[in-house]
Order: structure tokens, then sequence, then C-alpha cells
């Protein structure tokens, strides 16, 4: 009687298991290896009463367990009883997310997501639990103020190095990692006031400085090769340690001689895998991974520590956080400060030197639009008597927009990450007649795909054509489905302060010099180099720069 008794047991312990795992999913590591090792024991140990022997009920329970487990799982994930059932996708994703996270990890899940979209349609099935989007007049009820906030892929990316309720502590009040409508909306509002228009103008000034810091650093480097990239990611690093902290950052000045960008860059690896399959995140502490993570935290509880102990030497973003005239900024929670640190450095560092690198590699393989766009700019701010950074007039030249428009669209640093997933506790959303988001279901909006999808773009949506941007009637744009900034509630936070930026750098660097690419620079490269990481990471990019004042 023991080994039937076993196998039932065994089988409905795993069953019920998966039950358990599919209504709570839990991430935390004590539930998780209790639900793992304990059932099967248990059931072996009661079985052994009857059998007398302990390691062969063990082992039969154990690999009744894993298996009924393995077998319950995959059975519902293909069965038509799954609610994600009528939609098209591969086989492999509907079965598992370590498919795409094996994708994630070469940083090409941006050409993987349109490549199925190309071949299933606008309503992919992307994991066992996710659907990825591009129609457009789903977005509203996707991103919009009336939509879903933040999906599990944000648990995903709380690495903090810290364990248990500690790592859940240092988590809080993050901004970007906030799945709770209402805390998130909290968190929002010191983000808005350090982005409106006024404190932006205030931000102009710390702006021009560095503007001229780099110009001057890459006149010092004419005729010489010269990573544009590497230079471009040493500005916006340097210039959001302005923002952020009230400056500490040299990167322009001194490199990287702390080897602080290399651990930033190095850092974003880990989360990119952890995204796709959230339960992991509990054990990352526990293992000898993460290290770039953790460096990260310290770099960033180091400048919070300085920066609050110092104050502000200008309005910058953490006296919007702390409300630093009103308040002790020294009582204000730390973890919460070190967090939103991070997130200023991430967020608002990679994205603007990503995007200017792509903007600049668009342009000098395309001469005429780089000859066009120069045209503008010295016409508007002729070399040797103005200066390009008065924001309104930049703001106002419709080809420069129209190019960093385009560079957005074809290569939007944010490419496939951005989820959503119906509020915990809600049971569902409904985003149009018949389609409902059960609980357990997340949604990506790849920017990536819906802005190279020909419905949207056309003709050539694959092709650098800013002139589809200024209002040629040979050209189908649609502008609601064009979101590098998100749309929402949770959109960029500093969309403004990154638009300045982008033109700032594009119209200066354009009005002093002549660029090229370097001889013997294989143009496939920078398309082949670029790494969705949730950010794109970009390779280098070697120019050689000429003055032009020298020229004339
Ligand atoms: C060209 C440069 C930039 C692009 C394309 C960009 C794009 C994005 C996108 C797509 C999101 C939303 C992700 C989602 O919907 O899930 C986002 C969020 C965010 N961005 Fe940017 N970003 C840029 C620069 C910046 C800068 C300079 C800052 C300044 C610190 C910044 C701060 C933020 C913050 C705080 C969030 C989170 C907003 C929230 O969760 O409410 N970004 N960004």
């Amino acid at each position: 009687m023991s080994s039937p008794n076993l196998t039932a047991l065994a089988l409905f312990a795993s069953l019920a298991c998966h039950l358990f795992f599919k209504k709570y999913e839990p991430t935390d590591v004590p539930r998780l290896v209790g639900l793992l090792i304990v059932p099967p024991a248990v059931v072996a140990y009661f079985c052994e009463l009857e059998s007398g022997n302990l390691a062969m009920s063990l082992l039969r329970s154990y690999s009744l367990y894993y298996s009924g487990l393995l077998f319950s799982i995959l059975t519902y994930r293909i069965s038509p009883l799954h609610p994600l059932s009528k939609y098209p996708g591969p086989l492999i994703c509907k079965i598992s997310k370590l498919w795409i996270t094996r994708v994630a990890s070469q940083g090409k899940l941006h050409q993987y997501v349109k490549s199925l979209h190309d071949r299933y349609g606008p309503i992919v099935r992307v994991g066992p639990n996710e659907l990825s989007i591009i129609e457009v007049s789903l977005l509203p009820a996707i991103l919009g103020s009336n939509g879903m906030p933040k999906g599990p892929l944000w648990d995903g990316r709380k690495i903090s190095g810290k364990k248990g309720s500690q790592a859940k502590e240092a988590a809080r009040g993050n901004l970007i990692g906030s799945r709770d409508p209402e805390d998130h909306a909290e968190a929002r509002k010191a983000w808005n006031r350090a982005f409106n228009a006024a404190a932006i103008k205030g931000y102009e000034p710390i702006l021009l400085r560095r503007v001229t810091q780099f110009i001057e650093a890459l006149g010092s480097r004419q005729d010489a090769t010269v990573d544009l990239s590497r230079w471009l990611s040493f500005f916006a690093f340097d210039f959001m340690g302005d923002i952020a902290f009230g400056g500490g950052f040299e990167l322009m000045r001194d490199g990287d001689k702390d080897g602080m960008w290399h651990i930033m860059e190095s850092g974003l690896f880990l989360p990119t895998l952890t995204q796709q399959i959230p339960w992991c995140i509990g054990f990352i502490p526990y293992l000898p991974v993460g290290k770039e993570m953790k460096a990260l935290g310290k770099f960033a509880f180091d400048q919070s520590k300085r920066r609050v102990q110092e104050g502000s030497v200008h309005d910058d973003l953490f006296y919007y956080l702390l409300d630093d005239k009103r308040a002790d900024s020294a009582t204000y929670p730390f973890p919460l400060v070190v967090s939103n640190a991070v997130l200023a450095i991430v967020a608002g560092s990679d994205t603007s030197a990503t995007v200017l690198s792509n903007t600049f590699f668009f342009l000098l393989t395309h001469p005429a639009s780089y000859k066009r766009l120069q045209l503008e700019i010295d016409q508007a701010f002729p070399l040797g008597s103005k200066e390009p950074t008065d924001p309104a007039l930049l703001a106002n030249l419709p080809y420069l927009n129209a190019v960093i428009k385009e560079s957005l669209r074809l290569l939007p640093p944010l490419p496939t990450s951005m989820q959503r997933a119906p509020t915990p506790g809600s049971g569902s959303k409904v985003i149009a007649p018949n389609f409902v988001v059960s609980e357990g279901t997340s949604i990506i909006v790849p920017p990536y795909s819906l802005h190279r999808d020909p419905r949207y773009f056309s003709p050539s949506p694959d092709e650098f054509i800013p002139d589809r941007w200024l209002a040629d009637e040979k050209f189908t744009v649609n502008g609601d489905a064009f979101i590098p900034f998100s749309m929402g509630p949770a959109n960029c936070a500093g969309k403004n302060l990154a638009m300045l930026e982008l033109r700032m750098i594009m119209a200066c660097v354009l009005q002093r010099f002549e660029v090229r690419l370097a001889d013997g620079y294989d143009v496939r490269r920078w398309e082949a180099e670029l790494k969705d990481y949730f950010v794109m990471q970009k390779g280098s990019l070697p120019v050689v720069l000429t003055s032009r004042a020298a020229q004339k």
C-alpha cells in the first residue's frame, strides 16, 4: 500500500504547490524553499512509517513531487484553460520565461521581440503570463492615466545586496520601482517639482558649464581619434552628478579613475536577467553574483552621504527630494535617498548618452542630413557671434528636432521593458471590450517594435529619414505611436531636461567641429554592439574632430 499512497500524496502535494504558486507568486526565500523542500519530505516521512525505508521514500517522493510540479505547470501553460491561450506566440515562450531570459542575456531582446511582432502580429504572448502589445489604440488603457501600474519586472530589478526585510526597506519609496499607484503618485510629486519649468531654468547654468567643458575637452583632442560615445557618457554622468548630488563626478576631467562608470555599466546586466524571472530575486543576496550592483549601491550611498552632509550648493534634485530648505535633510530616511540616487544616475545619464551617440551615428552615416542640420545651426547661431545655447531658440529649430525625434524613434533607449500589470488585489483590468487582463498577467509595450511598425511610420520605417517629422504629406506618422519617453503617470520625469541636453550638445558640437567617422570603422558595428540591457548599452564610436574655427 505504501507506494500508491506515496505516489498519490506526492502528486497531490505538487498540484497544491502549483496552485499556491499561481495564486500567491511568492518571491521570499523562506517560502520558496519551504514549498520546494518541505512537502515531499513530509509525504516521504508518513509513507515511510508503512514501508520502513526512509531513503527510498524520500527519493521517490522528491522525484514524483518535482515531476508532478513540472508537468502540472507546463500542461497548464499550454492548455486552453490558460487565460492567454488565445494569443499567438512561440511555444517556447508560452512554457517558460527562461528562453526570453537567455535572449535578454545576449542583449538582443529588442530585436527578438520585434521579430515576434513581425511574425505573429500586434499582440504576442512573449511569456507564460506576459503579452507584448504594439496596438496604438490600447496604449492609453495600458500606460495612460487610467491604465495600469508597473508590473512585476520591477520586483526583479530590486537588487540592493540586502536580505529579507532590509531589502524591502532599501527599495521602499524608490519612484521607478513603485508598483502601488498611490505610492508612485506620492513619490512622483517631488520629481515633478524637480523637473518643472522653473527648476529646469535653474539647471541651465549647470548644463552650460558641463557643455562648455565637453566642447573644450573635445577641442583639445582634435585630429586624433576620439571615442565620442565614451565622452558623451562621461559628459552625461558628470551632468547627472551635478543635478542629483550637487556635483562630485569628474569623469571628463579625471577619466574613470575609480572605475565607477565601468561599475555602473556592468551593474546593469544582472537586473536585465532577474527582471524576467522576479521570483529568483530573493536568492541573489545569497549567491556570489551582483557584485557590481552592490558596488553601485555603495557608490550611491557614499555620494548621498556626502551630499546630505555638505548641504546643497545649488538647487539640485536632492534639494527638491529632501525639501532641503524646510526639513533637516539628515533626518530624511537614508535608504530612500540612496535608492533615488541610483535612479537619478541610471535613468538620467545612460539614456541621454545613448540617444546622443545614436544621433551622431545616424548623422555621420547620413552626410546630407548632417550638412542640412549644420546649416540650420549656422543660420540660427553663426559661429563666432552666437553660442547655440539658448533653450527657446534650440527648441524651435525644426530640423534639429526632427533629427532627434528620428533617432529616438529608431533607437529608443528603453527599447522593450515598459511593463504594466493590473493593480495587485484588483483581480483584473479591462483594457478594451473583450480584452480583460487578469491579475498575474503582465503587458510590455516595446517602443523599438512600435516605432518601426509600418502602420504607424511609413514608408521605410527602418530608415533614418528626419523629413518624416516635417509635416511632409508623403509620410505617415502617427504621433500617438511615438513614445520614447513613455506616456501616462509613469512617463519620463526628466523628459524636458533630457531634450534640452540633447539639443544643446548636438548644436554645440556641430557648430564648433567637423566630425567624421575614424578611418577603418565598420558602420555595421554600431547596431551590432547595441545591447538591450533595459536601458540600451552602446559600443564605441571612434570619430575625428576638426575645429571649424581653424578652417575659416
Ligand atoms: C533621452 C533621454 C531619456 C529617455 C529617452 C528616457 C526615457 C524614459 C522612459 C521611457 C521612462 C518610462 C519607463 C516606463 O514607462 O516604464 C522613463 C522614466 C523615468 N525617467 Fe527618463 N529618459 C531619459 C532621460 C531622463 C533624465 C535626464 C532623467 C532625469 C533624472 C530621467 C528620469 C526618469 C525618471 C525619474 C523616470 C521614472 C518615472 C516614474 O516612474 O514615474 N530620464 N524615462
